[in-house]
């Protein structure tokens, strides 16, 4: 138990969250905050629903065996929760958690669309129209659809055309993340805020994913690579850093290589996070790897998991909630992804 899990009011953000495995207790780490949303990383892919006054996702993201792990995103207001037909979601007036899932199904790319723009309706109509973060779940992310087009592929295709009917409504794209999950089907999970500003950030190491050539599938990926949210008052800025991975421009670099790849992504992250590159945009301030916490590293091969863990821990705080994964990335030449929020 770290000062920042004991939760000092004045050097805690308005939105925060962290992680408990079974056996745990959030109670312990809730300090009087509020129950924003919960995330189940777990052994099911079933809807949301409410649990207590709050969205509880469940994701099919450890198989049998592996420790579930549960993020917990809390908030110093009052929470008031809902459904929109299969949306569940809740508010503390500022930020919005919204989540829904789409069932499997042999091509996604309307149904992916429809429930964005659903997504994004409710948004606008709630009147959080900022996106934070988002998340896209998606089981068998590099396997053929009904029509052998990559489930990843179809997806992003369904993505952007949400994007583009409803840019210049809602904020700019975020940061996501878009990872294999282990049961068909997708789950989608985002947040929003109403007065913020969020600033969405490239990394100059990398194509903005939503300017990838063709080659990568018919419509690029919806994303930003990081976003930034100041400080409300008495809060802190806090990065929420996108998956990352061993990407440099838009080419898959050192193929094979898990402990390679892990660290070229660590460096990608560095960069990104980095006081030269806020200043890039703009921005001032800036952190550092050991700043990331909530990291969430998935590893594709069982194998490399422990290449992978020997790579990440001496680059984390050893405060820092740190949860590992086995599932598939977003390319199939792609063994581990990263993500994780500096605060
Ligand atoms: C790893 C990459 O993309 C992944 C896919 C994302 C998405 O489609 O939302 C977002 C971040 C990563 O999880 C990448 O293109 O660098």
């Amino acid at each position: 138990m770290t000062a920042t899990h004991t939760g000092a009011p004045a050097r805690t953000a308005a939105l925060d969250c962290f992680f408990v495995r079974p056996g745990e207790d959030e109670r312990d780490r809730l300090a009087g905050r509020r129950v924003l949303g919960r995330v189940t990383y777990g052994h099911t892919g079933r809807p949301p629903v409410l649990l207590g006054g709050a969205p509880l996702v469940r994701a099919a993201m450890t198989g049998a065996g592996a420790e579930r792990v549960t993020e917990v995103w809390t908030t110093d207001r009052p929470v008031r929760s809902g459904r929109d037909g299969d949306l569940v979601y809740a508010t503390d007036g500022e930020h919005l958690l919204c989540s829904v899932r789409v069932e499997e199904r042999g091509v996604y790319r309307e149904q992916v669309r429809e429930v964005y723009e659903r997504a994004f309706a409710l948004m606008w109509r709630l009147g959080h129209r900022e996106l934070l973060r988002m998340w896209n779940l998606v089981g068998d992310i590099t396997g053929p659809n009904a029509e052998g087009m990559e489930v990843y592929r179809d997806f992003c295709v369904g993505r952007a055309q949400a994007f583009e009917s409803w840019s210049g409504r809602i904020g700019g794209m975020p940061a996501a993340t878009g990872i294999g999950a282990l049961r068909p089907g997708i789950d989608l999970y985002f947040l929003a805020c109403r007065s913020g500003r969020p600033r969405h950030l490239e990394n100059p190491r990398q194509t903005p994913a939503h300017r990838y050539p063709a080659a990568y599938g018919p419509r690029p990926p919806s994303f930003a690579r990081a976003t930034l949210l100041e400080p409300g008052s008495g809060g802190r800025p806090v990065l929420y850093v996108s998956g990352t991975a061993s990407i440099l421009g838009d080419d898959t670099v050192h193929p094979g290589d898990a402990d390679r790849q892990c660290a070229l992504t660590l460096a990608n992250i560095e960069a990104l996070v980095s006081p030269d590159n806020l200043r890039r945009h703009g921005l001032a301030g800036g952190w550092a790897l050991s700043d990331l916490d909530c990291v969430k590293v998935y590893v594709r091969d069982a194998g490399d998991l422990q290449a992978v863990r020997a790579r990440c821990a001496p680059a984390f705080r050893a405060t820092a909630d740190v949860a590992y994964f086995q599932v598939d990335v977003c390319r199939s030449d792609l063994l581990v992804e990263i993500e994780g929020i500096c605060r």
